[in-house]
């Protein structure tokens, strides 16, 4: 007898993008699929896990898999938290309510973009889970203070400090597409800075936005200064060597995220998942280490941990589920892959993240 369920058609995190990008535009899909420049890196972030095989070890009991970790002091059930990536509401108009309310009904963490489309105390009042708030620093410091105080009180539980965004990354879709946010759209955040704009800024455009407001003269003295602003544990995002992870531990940092910002920054950057294990070899556990850029799966996730981060963070495949479904796009991607994750614990052979260690990963040999 033939099954009467229809198959299901969203299973993985690729479906998903199918999905999204047959009910996105092309402008709103180019500027979250695209990385920068020729999409070297873009290519790389995803080839580097491909090259990486996982040695699994058998008859070990992994009846009950526990997946769950700590992430500066917040405890979750998974080790996969929510990146934060800007102008949510370009994927669907629920935006970054619908994705926060998602992570939190999973119980993960999401991160606030500075250049959300929804206010920072709009996605507060719409979620109860742990959220974190990512930072630009903009030239006027005022901005930026308010920025950091207006996401303590709020109730973010750590600021993310982007670091590899001095100016913008050349994504040349962008550029062919005009890229600008739709009438209606703005950087909820910094809407009475933006007002205050000459006209030609405020239709959103990044590249005017980053040119006048975004400071590319930060440096580490800077972090200084802001971690003196703020109670908030402070993550400097967008590290990929580690000297540059020693010195944001350093400076104060209680973690670092290894990033290449999704590939959209400088073309030419490693592969995240190539640099991990020298960073956390370099920190040696004395800050936390998280990584996102390119899983797309449960065996990426494993890989990840298994080279040394705690946890992992996803970007655009919430911008997949949220464009697709909606908030119920973003649960189902997240649940996918932590269930993903659980099988792959299974079959490797480890019943906890902390069982998950570096003997079991190996690079492929060449063909
Ligand atoms: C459309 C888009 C917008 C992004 N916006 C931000 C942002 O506002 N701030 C930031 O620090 N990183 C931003 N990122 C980078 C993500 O936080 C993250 O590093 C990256 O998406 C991880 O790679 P993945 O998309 O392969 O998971 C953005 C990424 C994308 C795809
Ligand atoms: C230099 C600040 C602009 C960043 C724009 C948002 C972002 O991170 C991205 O599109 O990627």
């Amino acid at each position: 007898m033939q099954d009467p369920r229809p198959a299901p058609s969203l299973l993985t995190v690729d479906d998903f993008e199918r999905a999204a990008r047959a009910r996105l535009s092309k402008m709103a899909y180019d500027y979250y699929r695209s990385g920068a420049d020729e999409g070297r890196t873009l290519r790389e972030n995803r080839r580097a896990f491909r090259r990486l095989e996982i040695h699994h070890r058998v008859l070990v009991d992994v009846a009950e898999r526990d997946m769950s970790t700590t992430v500066l002091g917040t405890r979750v059930p998974f080790p996969i938290l929510v990146a934060p990536t800007a102008y949510q509401r370009l994927a669907h108009p629920d935006g970054e309510i619908a994705s926060s309310r998602a992570a939190s009904e999973l119980g993960t963490i999401f991160t606030l973009s500075t250049l959300s489309t929804t206010s920072l105390e709009a996605v507060a009042d719409a979620s109860s889970g742990p959220k974190w708030f990512q930072l630009y620093v903009h030239k006027d410091r005022g901005l930026t203070r308010a920025l950091v105080e207006r996401a303590e009180s709020a109730g973010y539980r750590a600021l993310m400090l982007t670091v590899d965004t001095p100016v913008l990354g050349r994504r040349i879709a962008d550029v062919r597409n005009g890229f600008a946010l739709p009438e209606g759209l703005v950087m909820a955040n910094l809407v009475d800075a933006a007002s205050a704009a000459p006209a030609e800024e405020r239709g959103s455009l990044l590249a005017s936005y980053v040119a006048s407001r975004h400071d590319a003269s930060l440096t580490w003295r800077d972090v200084g200064w802001l971690a003196s602003l703020t109670r908030l544990p402070l993550l400097l995002k967008g590290i990929v060597r580690p000297d540059d992870a020693v010195r944001a531990l350093d400076a104060g940092a209680a973690g670092v995220v290894v990033s290449n910002h999704g590939a959209r920054q400088l073309d030419g950057a490693p592969a995240t998942i190539e640099v991990l294990p020298a960073i956390a070899e370099a920190v040696a556990g004395r800050c936390l280490v998280l990584m996102d850029g390119g899983i797309r799966w449960g065996t990426d996730v494993l890989k990840a941990i298994a080279l040394g981060a705690r946890a992992v963070l996803v970007g655009r495949p919430v911008l997949w589920g949220l464009a697709a479904l909606g908030g119920e796009g973003v649960a189902r991607v997240l649940a996918g892959l932590r269930d993903e994750l659980s099988i792959a614990m299974a079959l490797a052979g480890c019943p906890t993240l902390a069982s998950i260690d570096r003997d079991l990963i190996r690079r492929a040999q060449a063909r």
